[in-house]
């Protein structure tokens, strides 16, 4: 399927509004989040490669905040357990619009895939059954603060004994000189990757509002107080990170 190379905010913006994840986003979104995210591609792999570790027969494994349905993808080249079902969630029509049309060309391109359910709905008020898997790749910044604690534990309550919650997020840094350093840094990978200053800035204000990073050690905290009993961090580029968290 074609996309779009990301130029959302290479002119310069009178006024910058708030990111949202419309039309315009889901066009480009491949394009961007590659050149956004330091190592995502590794992330969205191997999500797949853990996930058939923790797959457990008659289980749902599912797909937080799936966008265009890469983790998703993932989860069908990896996963051969019985009976296993991926469902993928985004109240983001424009993506599933096109999430969608992904994951149709993959079923034609490959026999005994996983049965795919894609449900349009904020994951704050979906309803989740029994999981052996779930994944939330780099959504759970943009819940408001306040309700991240509810979905957590809310994911943990759903997760089968010897399951596991894959957490992705960019991560902030508690010690100011640290936070600085790999902040540059991801300014340093996204010029790396073609995007100008202006870019670079105008992102930044759209973002600013509407994703609130955490600390590593918020995360656990966090992670720790709706029942989980272990975080183990797998991977970490630069400022983001994905973490393993145990029922
Ligand atoms: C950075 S993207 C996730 C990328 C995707 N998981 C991947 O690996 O390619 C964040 C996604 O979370 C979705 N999202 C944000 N808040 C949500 C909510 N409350 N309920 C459902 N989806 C949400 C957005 O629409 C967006 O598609
Ligand atoms: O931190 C940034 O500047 C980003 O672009 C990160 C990020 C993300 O982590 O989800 C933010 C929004 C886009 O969806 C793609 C990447």
């Amino acid at each position: 399927m074609s996309h779009d190379p990301d130029r959302l905010f290479a002119q310069p913006l009178g006024q910058i509004k708030d990111f949202v994840f419309n039309e315009d986003v889901a066009r480009v979104f491949p394009d961007m989040i590659k050149r956004s995210v330091p190592g995502y591609p590794t992330i969205v792999e191997n999500i797949g490669v853990l996930a058939a570790r923790f797959a457990q027969p008659d289980s749902q494994l599912y797909d937080l905040g799936c966008s265009l349905g890469a983790v998703t993808q993932a989860l069908r080249r990896h996963v051969r357990t019985d009976n296993c079902r991926v469902i993928a969630v985004d109240n983001s029509h424009a993506m599933l619009e096109r999430c969608r049309e992904y994951l149709h060309a993959q079923d034609a391109m490959f026999q005994e895939l996983l049965p795919v359910n894609v449900i349009e709905s904020d994951i704050l008020e979906l309803d989740l059954q029994a999981a052996s898997l779930v994944a939330l790749n780099f959504t759970l910044q943009f819940i408001p603060p306040p309700r991240r604690p509810e979905l957590l534990r809310k994911i943990r309550q759903a997760l089968l004994p010897g399951g596991a919650l894959i957490l992705s997020e960019k991560l902030r840094f508690e010690e100011p000189h640290q936070h600085e350093l790999l902040t540059d840094l991801h300014v340093a990978f996204k010029r790396a990757n073609g995007y100008s200053e202006l870019e670079i800035a105008q992102k930044r204000s759209a973002i600013e509002n509407v994703m609130k990073p955490d600390s590593l050690e918020t995360h656990r905290q966090r992670l720790l107080e709706a029942g989980f009993s272990s975080v183990t961090p797998w991977f970490q580029c630069l400022n983001f990170a994905s973490l393993i968290a145990l029922p």
